[in-house]
């Protein structure tokens, strides 16, 4: 992941120092590459630093940010456009090292007759910055899922924009879409002091592309459509990782839990990916002391605690089945194992990663993501237990995210189909949908990308999402009967062989991996209950 910062002030006032911890964090989640940039805009001065994830483009030469020019444009990119207007459109963008995508959409903006309307066009995961010269126009925004973070705070007539907040600072999430505001110095003139700012312009994006439409074979052969619409997604997101020859080192990592949904992605990594590649399965655990204390009171003995988990349970299971299904691939299943210990040693650094996001069930979840995306853990036995330790080199991470809230998995969808029936249900779906980008999506980038990793989503790839919304209902889920959730998704499993994976229930992360509920008092807190302090 790369990150950004970026910081709008009055010209006269002092020069910009950034907070030292942010930077640290803006570092992080580009180990690769580090720029910054000033310019003036007006009575404006702008501040651009830039870290770089290096994945696309030339393989040892880190395409440098901010990208800028002699016209003074300026681009702070973290993203990846699987598509887009003009030559964001080539087959050759897909291919890894050959372009870098910033490079491209850095001179398809400056020449853009509509920059709203090429930024409307782009598809993938993205948050930006951009100042173009001509116009005296600063923008900035996320892809309408809101994949990548983007957080920003107004305060004494500056601005400042970033990938992840300052400790104490009042910081909101930027709303997926594009803002833009006009810097040019007539707006500034007018302005009667220093702690004005221009009035800026949104333009929100719908939540599923409306250009992408879905031919009605496709709607009527719904499994074998849902396959090969995935199975893009997933080809896309892995082509555009440069694989290290002659090397075993691993360009990819599935946050892996067993369940249907990591399954059928890790199945359909290994049906696209170079036979020789490794495949890393990131299984996280945590030590958790009620569940100790219960067992303890039952007289139950301790056993290895991990061992226990829910999710590592499954996940050994699944392991075991892609190995029988695809035999001649290399899966490293990597035991991320948490003591305690270390998540009271790492609690801050993750209650400061996810801010905004501040609720009992946010730090749950952003914990597990953030000791999995270390990737830092044991090669693990046929049996479960530890073999050697290991630290996945993979910079991309694929998350199963998406399916429920496309297919049916959650439990409230089917308390509203057991309450009112297919309106009840598809109203609760239309609810789950619209809200992901407001969701989770920022929180989980911020926590993983901390590890210098990004995190790729094929559930909620524009094509695969717009296909999913022809579909209708019935044909997505099947509610009335057992396993019905996610049916879809679960009869692709099967086709593709892992036939007990196929059959898992859902089991959220924070509960599979026991990161919830993890002190005594917290058995009756709810999840959305706001944490006392940062
Ligand atoms: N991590 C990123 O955001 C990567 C930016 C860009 N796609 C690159 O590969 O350089």
């Amino acid at each position: 992941m790369c990150g950004i910062l970026f910081h709008l002030q009055n010209n006269e006032d002092a020069a910009f120092k950034p907070n030292k911890q942010q930077l640290v964090r803006i570092k992080n989640r580009g180990p690769d590459s580090f720029g910054s940039h000033t310019c003036l805009a007006g009575s404006f001065r702008l501040n651009f630093y830039s870290s770089v994830l290096h994945l696309r483009g030339p393989f040892n030469h880190p395409t440098a940010q901010p990208h800028i020019d002699p016209e003074g444009n300026v681009l702070c990119w973290n993203g990846e456009i699987w598509n887009g207007p003009g030559e964001l459109k080539s087959q050759k963008l897909l291919q890894c090292c050959s372009q870098n995508d910033g490079t491209i959409l850095f001179n398809v903006l400056k020449r853009s007759s509509s920059i709203e309307d090429t930024l409307s066009s782009l598809q993938g995961p993205f948050a930006f910055v951009f100042y173009h010269a001509k116009t005296q126009t600063l923008y900035w925004g996320r892809d309408r899922l809101g994949m990548r973070s983007l957080v920003i705070k107004r305060e004494n007539g500056s601005l400042t924009i970033a990938s992840v907040a300052e400790e104490g600072g009042e910081y909101v999430n930027v709303e997926p879409g594009f803002h833009s505001c006009k810097l040019s110095s007539a707006t500034a003139s007018v302005m009667p002091q220093s702690s004005a700012l221009p009035p800026t312009d949104y333009h929100p994006l719908p939540v599923i592309d409306p250009s992408i439409l879905i031919p009605n074979d496709d709607v009527s052969n719904p499994v074998e459509a849902f396959h090969r619409y995935l199975l893009e997604a997933v080809r896309i997101r892995v082509q555009t990782i440069p694989l290290v020859s002659s090397s075993s080192s691993c360009p990819v990592a599935v946050l892996y839990s067993g369940g249907v949904d990591c399954t059928v992605l890790a199945r359909l990594i290994h049906s696209v990916l170079d036979d020789r590649a490794p495949i890393d399965l990131l299984n996280v655990a945590f030590e958790n002391p009620r569940m100790l204390n219960a067992r303890k009171q039952k007289g139950e003995k301790d056993n290895d605690i991990y061992q226990l988990c829910p999710d590592r349970v499954t996940g050994l299971q699944g392991w075991r089945e892609l190995q029988r299904c695809c035999p001649n691939r290399t899966w490293n299943f990597v035991s991320i194992d948490v003591p305690y210990s270390q998540v009271t040693e790492h609690r801050q650094t993750v209650l400061d990663l996810m801010f905004p996001n501040a609720t009992v069930m946010d730090l749950s979840i952003a914990l597990a993501f953030y000791f999995a995306s270390t990737g830092c853990g044991y090669l693990t036995n046929i049996d479960g237990s530890r073999q050697q330790p290991y630290v996945s080199s993979a910079k991309v991470l694929f998350s199963g995210l998406g399916a429920d809230e496309q297919l049916g998995g959650y439990s409230r969808h089917l308390r509203a189909f057991q309450r009112g029936g297919l309106l009840e249900l598809e109203k609760e779906l239309r609810l789950d949908i619209t809200r992901i980008p407001t969701r989770n999506l920022g929180r989980d980038d911020r926590v993983i990308s901390n590890q210098g990793k990004e995190v790729r989503y094929a559930f909620l790839d524009a094509n695969v999402m717009a296909f999913l919304q022809a579909l209708p209902t019935l044909h997505k889920m099947q509610l009335q009967e057992q396993g019905g959730d996610k049916l879809l998704l679960r009869k692709l499993c099967h086709l593709l062989g892992c036939e007990l994976a196929s059959k898992e229930k859902k089991r959220a992360i924070q509960f599979g991996s026991k990161s919830a509920k993890m002190e005594s008092n917290t058995g009756r807190v709810l999840g959305h209950e706001k944490l006392s302090s940062r």
